[in-house]
């Protein structure tokens, strides 16, 4: 057994849950009006309802107990400290001091890291600005009209996410594109209606040898001196973005135009570093600024909140509770913004890439569930889709939902009225799960139609809602760099505390080497075929179709 799953405040849960099993969410709000007051919270300019889970006090109270016993507060200060907290590839986890707006130091072995993240903000700050202002100049002469970012994982998600996210503050003319997937599809998709002459790529890559970012790369400069002929061309429409300078140069980069970053920022938590150049031209140096300050503000509010009033550590506490007390394996975030299109698909890389481990930091088996399988779609589309199984299905799926208060598109036949109707959903998808419906409620709502008794006893059970399905609701004022800023924080700290109560490291990705591995053995083998006996039979099958279909 594991210390985690042999401690008292384990244990104390698992006898809580069992007291808890009939207590209805719905009894609880009408026993308590001021369940919403006592379950909810301000940070960072977002304001986070939690008062629609399966809780009382006391649960959280033990969940609480748990974060103290798994000593959160006390990784939360090795992590800022600049302490090697991911063990396996003996790294500090420092994405917190790109956005720290404070005078204060953070030094990794002694040095303080501080002045080399300001530096490379400031060389990024004066290329998008030249971007953007036209001043940067293609090599005949013009100026750049679209910027193609070539990166996968991290090195992808988080610019996309954000670039989308904050649509309504890039002013330039400059389009942005994504290009990720070693499909050539993507690339040449991309690349279909780009002019070679104004058309500048970021090569985004930590390491600089992923095999999808290198191809691609090399393909997007073939394109280009097709038109451009002349290699020494390459500098006006090239720069990386990486901490491998040597690999950058190999490939035919001045460092001169390389921005660089550091081993111990995450490639899941890197958009607040250089990788983040995309956002910043697309929305300019001082709302990059205002991105980083959220974050920072959800930092400090991380940093100094007491436990119990700490939206980061209340957050992980919930997803917690039901993923090793109520046996949920998946877990829903459904933004009601459209702008946050890519969010869900961001957090996957972000949770499950960093939580989706099964040995503790000492390598020993877990023998309790870790991180939940991720997934959401923008509402309300979700509500067309797949909220069925939500509502009426045989899993519990923990749901968060996030909306802003105001629309960057007041549109409808009043103004707003498309933004009423898509809070006004919010708030009763929410209010539906919990709540759900009672026979009795079926019954009485079809009698009232007019319906038959018979037709109305064969019905009630298929319109029966079980209710009592947990959701918490962040809300903001608006979606803005700042409130996108604190978001992101407020997930990946989420992320970090439930690394900590389950005692895994949440910072390393073993778990993406091996298909990295095989593919290589296998790429040199797609012609000839592979050796005898180097495969299992579906492999070598699947490949003899391929050579026989292609
Ligand atoms: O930024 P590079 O080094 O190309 O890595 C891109 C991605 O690669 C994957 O294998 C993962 O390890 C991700 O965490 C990472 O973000």
């Amino acid at each position: 057994m594991t210390a985690l799953s042999h401690s008292s405040a384990w244990a104390a849960l698992a006898r809580h849950r069992r007291d808890i099993a009939d207590t209805r969410m719905r009894d609880l709000f009408a026993a308590d009006p001021g369940r919403f007051g006592a379950f909810s919270l301000e940070a960072a300019g977002l304001f986070l309802d939690y008062s629609k889970n399966c809780i009382t006090q006391d649960t959280v109270g033990l969940l609480l107990d748990l974060a103290r016993q798994q000593d959160v507060e006390g990784a939360c200060a090795r992590m800022f400290g600049g302490e090697p907290i991911n063990l396996t590839e003996k790294r500090a986890v420092l994405h917190t001091a790109l956005r720290n707006r404070s005078d204060r130091p953070v030094t990794v072995d002694g040095r303080d890291v501080m002045p080399a993240v300001r530096a490379v903000l400031e060389r990024m700050d004066a290329f998008a600005n030249s971007v953007r202002d036209g001043d940067w100049r293609g090599y005949t002469g013009q100026p750049i009209t679209d910027v193609v970012n070539i990166g996968i994982g991290g090195s992808d998600l988080g610019p996309v996410m954000a670039t989308e996210a904050l649509k309504p503050f890039a002013h330039a003319h400059v389009a942005l594109h994504f290009v990720s997937n070693v499909d050539g599809t993507h690339l040449a998709e991309q690349l279909k209606w780009l002019d070679p002459e104004t058309t500048l790529f970021v090569i985004a890559s930590k390491t600089f040898t992923t095999q999808e970012t290198l191809t691609n790369a090399h393909s997007a400069r073939r394109w280009f001196l097709e038109t451009a002929k002349d290699e020494a061309h390459v500098a006006r429409h090239f720069v990386a973005v990486s901490t491998n300078e040597a690999e950058v140069r190999k490939f035919g980069i001045d460092p001169a135009n390389m921005f660089g970053f550091w081993d111990w920022v995450g490639g899941r938590y890197s958009l607040w570093s250089a990788i983040g150049l995309p956002i910043m031209i697309a929305i300019g140096p001082e709302r990059f600024a205002e991105l980083l300050a959220g974050a920072h503000a959800m930092d400090e509010h991380f940093r100094t909140a007491p436990l119990e009033r700490n939206m980061p550590v209340l957050l992980a506490l919930l997803g917690v509770w039901y993923r090793n007390f109520w046996d949920a394996s998946s877990y829903a975030v459904l933004p009601y913004d459209q702008y946050l299109h890519r969010f869900p698909a961001y957090l996957q890389q972000l949770d499950m890439e960093s939580n989706g481990k099964s040995v503790t930091r000492g390598g020993e088996p877990v023998d309790y569930q870790t991180g939940p399988v991720l997934f959401g779609e923008p509402g309300t589309n979700g509500q067309h889709a797949f909220y069925q199984l939500i509502h009426q299905g045989t899993s519990l799926i923990p749901c968060d939902f996030v909306a802003a208060a105001t629309t960057h598109n007041p549109i409808g036949a009043e103004a707003g009225a498309h933004h009423r109707i898509l809070l006004s959903n919010v708030f009763a998808q929410a209010e539906a799960l919990m709540r759900g419906k009672t026979a009795d409620e079926v019954r009485a709502e079809m009698t009232k139609s007019g319906k038959l008794a018979e037709e109305v006893e064969a019905l009630v059970p298929h319109r029966v809602f079980p209710g009592n399905r947990p959701s918490n609701t962040i809300l903001m004022q608006s979606l803005t760099p700042a409130t996108l800023g604190a978001l992101i924080a407020l997930y990946e700290h989420k992320v970090f505390v439930q690394g900590v109560v389950w005692d895994i490291n949440s910072f390393d990705q073993w778990g993406v080497e091996l298909g990295k591995q095989l593919a290589s053995t296998i790429l040199p083998e797609m012609e000839s075929g592979p050796a005898e006996g180097a495969h299992d039979s579906s492999t070598t099958g699947l490949m003899a179709w391929w050579r026989a279909n292609r």
